[in-house]
């Protein structure tokens, strides 16, 4: 199967699970405690990734970035983003230098 394919079904299940049984749903559980609760994960879990990346164990690395990923995804839903617009952010600078991109970045 595909890797790229999970990005848009766990985009499904999380727009689907958002406003269910906090009780029964990680994914509700969170959206039922707010966006601070939601924005303050991200930046918890990229912390982690941080460290299991400074730490130098891989098998943690990628168990904490997956970790990150996941609740980025769940932000950008309870913010009405959907991926694709990220995606289309992303190819937009595709073949662009950084260096130049930089600069030239509106925000
Ligand atoms: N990918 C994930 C995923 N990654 C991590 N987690 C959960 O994220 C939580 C992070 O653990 P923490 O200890 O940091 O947080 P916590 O202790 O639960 O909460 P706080 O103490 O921060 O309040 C754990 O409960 C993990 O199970 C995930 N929960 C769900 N998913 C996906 O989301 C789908 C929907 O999940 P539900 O909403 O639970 O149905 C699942 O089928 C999966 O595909």
């Amino acid at each position: 199967m595909e890797h790229g394919d999970i990005l848009a079904r766990l985009e499904a299940t999380i727009a689907e699970r958002r406003m269910g049984d906090p009780s029964a749903s990680y994914v509700a559980k969170l959206n039922a405690k707010g966006i601070a609760k939601i924005a303050q994960k991200v930046g918890e879990e990229g912390t982690e990734t941080v460290i299991a990346a400074l730490a130098g164990d891989r098998k943690e690395l990628v168990g904490e970035a997956a970790d990150l990923i996941f609740h980025l995804m769940v932000l950008l839903s309870a913010k009405d983003v959907p991926l694709a617009e990220v995606l289309a952010e992303l190819e937009r600078r595709e073949g662009t230098s950084g260096i130049v991109e930089k600069a030239s970045r509106s925000n």
